[in-house]
């Protein structure tokens, strides 16, 4: 096979839908004739979706769209970056595909006419009477004239694939005088071919399934004031949408008017309701519970949080897992050496043994038959989209197959504490002055002053504080990991943790156990500093997620060790561990600490995850195997960086994922088994006479079937908790 060539520079792109490409042999066909043209880079083939993108140096694209025509598959431009008005041609075909009545009809005669050609050759005893070669004829003609011409393309190309295989049987047959046979393999395999393609609309539908939660029409307040109906895909940004009880929510978008509660479950996986009221988000395809609402819209129907997720999840099923990877690759040496036995088989038993001819010529046209490897290049894919689309389902949105291969061999996972671990909204509990003499409320207000200029989680704590109106600040700075500091009346102030106290060289036994109190109750601890002496001090403390615990357990049992890395206290951190049942938790990490925790879990356990929130722990999260970012739904970064994204904040979704990936891939070696199973029963009975033709194609189509449905098996839902 041709690799890809690599091209230089800048590349257009060119999306095609394909509707006649539904097998992997089809694929491999296109790969062969367009990776052989000159300024065709990377193609990347969506058998589900039925897509195919070329990567491309071309003036234009019609060379690509003549070179598929030519193989008859009738391609439509779903997008090309060279011509942007060429993008409605295709735009849902995809969604609208379905299998004409007409060929479901002209299948049912050329059934009929094969079944008939057959019970008139048995009837009368005589297979090549005229009345039988005729009614085969018929039954060709009717239903297989499609594949014959697949078949004689392949030929043309010098690619074996599965229609050239057919053909070649289905003539072989006739020539050897086996009429009826011919006429009835040949109606198998279509309907076989057909039925494969309902399968793989089933697989696609599992994702557009996802999408139609959002409803199509919206309640939008016009200039007059007046409320109409518009259909959501017309509505733009800051337009002010009703939402009535019981609706669905049309797009994304921020309270202005109303409180309710929310399922949220099309989003996040779970269905108990989220209060809501002015201010806070809401997501298209949600269920409005009780309250009306109105809303302020943020994002358009195509770039809502549904929109990104069904999106994510078809990138996503374009990428190939590795078992794909190595199924293709097998597929590949496979045919060829099927084929090549097939020859033998026809050739060697009448030259050497002089056998009669027409039986071993029998035994090698049902090896061709068997040579298909649909069901075995199929399986994978199905299970894998069906597993994507399960999981998102469930409010975990997946990156790519390989994730979801790789999920049950992780073996540790790295957690962060501020807002994976506890909410991430710590609130002040102890305010405390050092300095005996100093008015506590100024040292306060110059801590808030200072605090109210930083993002971070504790310092916004701080800035909530009741207190006098902040102060101009000059030279602020903030300190990673440590704190901030600026100047107040052209005093320098710090403010930040017990790192940054010893690293200013202010740190004393008294002030150490005066903190460690606070610390072992699982409090952070922040010290303002004036000049040169530490004055007061602000301890604050977050809650544990009532999640965090029980994922811990799940994770435990399912043998992941699972760490705390934080860039808090380490008596904090010990504190907070303690609450969630983990038991080896590390403090005072800075970000280039993590990373190294990370990679020394990696070399002491296998396959390390890391939860974060991508902030102060990007390097160790792009470092992991994979990386889960939570709360998603919220947040593009995270839904873009992350290579697993959790919609919501529960950190049970991981056991859960991992749990999917385990599943995943017992389908995945079941369907493996199957295929190949099936292939070498027939293999055996092909060689030993006791398989006829029909057989074959039956058996083949029979494992296509099974493996689609075990695959689609997975859409059904993530294993549960219990248990
Ligand atoms: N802007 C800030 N204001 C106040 N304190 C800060 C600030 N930045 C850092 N700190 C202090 O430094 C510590 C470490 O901060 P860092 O951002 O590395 O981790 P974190 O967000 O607290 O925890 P995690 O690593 O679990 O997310 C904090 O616990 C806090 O005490
Ligand atoms: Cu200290």
């Amino acid at each position: 096979m041709p690799a890809a060539q690599r091209l230089a520079g800048d590349t257009e792109e060119a999306v095609f839908f394909i509707q006649k490409m539904d097998c992997p042999t089809e694929e491999k066909l296109i790969r062969e004739r367009l990776g052989q043209m000159n300024g065709v880079g990377a193609l990347e083939f969506n058998l589900i979706q039925r897509e195919l993108t070329v990567q491309h140096q071309l003036p234009s694209i019609a060379p690509i769209v003549d070179t598929l025509k030519a193989l008859d598959m009738l391609p439509a431009v779903k997008s090309d970056s060279l011509d942007a008005s060429a993008q409605a041609d295709a735009i849902d075909q995809a969604a609208a595909y379905r299998i004409p009545a007409r060929r479901w009809i002209l299948l049912g005669l050329a059934g009929l006419a094969a079944l008939g050609s057959e019970i008139v050759a048995w009837t009368s005893g005589d297979e090549r009477s005229l009345p039988v070669i005729a009614l085969a004829l018929l039954g060709i003609a009717l239903g297989g004239l499609g594949t014959l011409k697949k078949g004689w393309i392949a030929l043309r190309n010098f690619s074996l694939n599965m229609n050239f295989l057919m053909s070649l049987a289905v003539i072989g047959a006739a020539v050897i005088g086996q009429w009826p046979e011919a006429a009835v393999v040949i109606v198998l395999f279509t309907l076989a071919e057909m039925i494969e393609a309902l399968s793989l609309d089933r697989a696609r539908n599992a994702i557009a399934g996802l999408m139609a939660m959002a409803p199509d029409l919206a309640t939008v307040r016009g200039a007059d004031g007046s409320w109409t109906s518009t259909p959501a895909r017309e509505v733009a940004v800051d337009a002010i949408v009703r939402v009535a009880p019981g609706e669905r929510v049309p797009l994304d978008g921020v309270i202005t008017e109303g409180a309710t509660s929310i399922n949220q479950a099309p989003i996040t996986g779970e269905s108990i309701p989220v209060a809501k009221q002015p201010g806070d988000a809401v997501f298209a395809g949600t269920i409005n519970e009780h309250g009306s609402f109105v809303l302020r819209v943020t994002a358009a129907q195509g770039d809502s949080t549904l929109s990104r997720i069904v999106k994510s999840v078809q990138q996503a099923q374009g990428q190939r897992a590795p078992t794909q990877r190595f199924v293709d690759r097998f597929a590949q040496v496979y045919i060829p050496a099927v084929v090549a036995m097939a020859v033998l088989v026809a050739v060697l038993p009448p030259l050497l043994m002089g056998a009669d001819f027409h039986p071993w010529l029998y035994k090698a046209l049902v090896l061709l038959v068997i040579a298909c490897p649909c069901a075995l290049v199929i399986s994978t894919p199905v299970t894998i989209v069906s597993g994507l689309a399960a999981a998102a389902r469930h409010g975990i949105l997946i990156k790519g197959g390989v994730y979801l291969e790789q999920g049950r061999k992780l073996r540790a996972l790295a957690l962060d504490k501020t807002g994976t671990i506890t909410f991430g909204k710590p609130v002040v509990t102890d305010v405390l002055s050092l300095a005996p003499s100093a008015n506590q409320e100024v040292l306060l207000q110059l801590a808030i002053s200072l605090a109210t200029r930083s993002d971070h989680p504790v310092s916004r704590a701080i800035a909530a504080q009741e207190g006098a109106a902040a102060l101009e600040v000059s030279d602020f700075e903030a300190l990673a990991g440590r704190g901030v500091r600026g100047r107040i009346g052209g005093e320098l102030y710090h403010l930040g943790n017990h790192r940054l106290v010893h690293e200013l060289g202010m740190c004393s036994p008294e002030l150490e156990a005066r903190l460690q109190a606070f610390e072992k109750q699982g409090k952070t601890t922040t010290l303002l500093c004036r000049g040169a002496q530490p004055e007061l001090l602000v301890a604050v403390a977050d809650t544990v997620r009532p999640t965090s615990r029980e994922a811990v357990a799940e994770l435990r049992q399912l043998g992941v060790h699972v760490v705390m890395l934080t860039g808090d206290n380490a008596h904090t951190a010990q504190a907070i561990a303690a609450q969630t049942g983990i038991d080896d938790a590390r403090g005072d990490q800075l970000p280039d600490d993590k990373l190294k925790a990370v990679e020394a879990l990696g070399t002491q356990y296998g396959e390390v995850g890391m939860v974060g929130d991508g902030i102060n722990d990007a390097p160790a999260l792009a470092r992991a195997q994979i990386g889960f970012a939570m709360g998603a739904a919220g947040t593009d970064t995270a839904l873009e960086t992350a290579d697993v994204a959790l919609m919501d904040d529960d950190l049970r979704k991981i056991p859960d994922f991992i749990r999917l990936s385990s599943k995943a891939h017992r389908v995945l070696v079941q369907n493996i088994t199957i295929a190949l199973g099936i292939k070498a029963v027939f293999l055996a009975l092909a060689l030993a006479g006791m398989s006829s033709l029909w057989m074959a194609v039956f058996a083949d189509m029979g494992a296509s079937l099974i493996v689609v449905f075990n695959g689609l098996r997975l859409v059904r839902g993530v294993p549960s908790r219990v248990g």
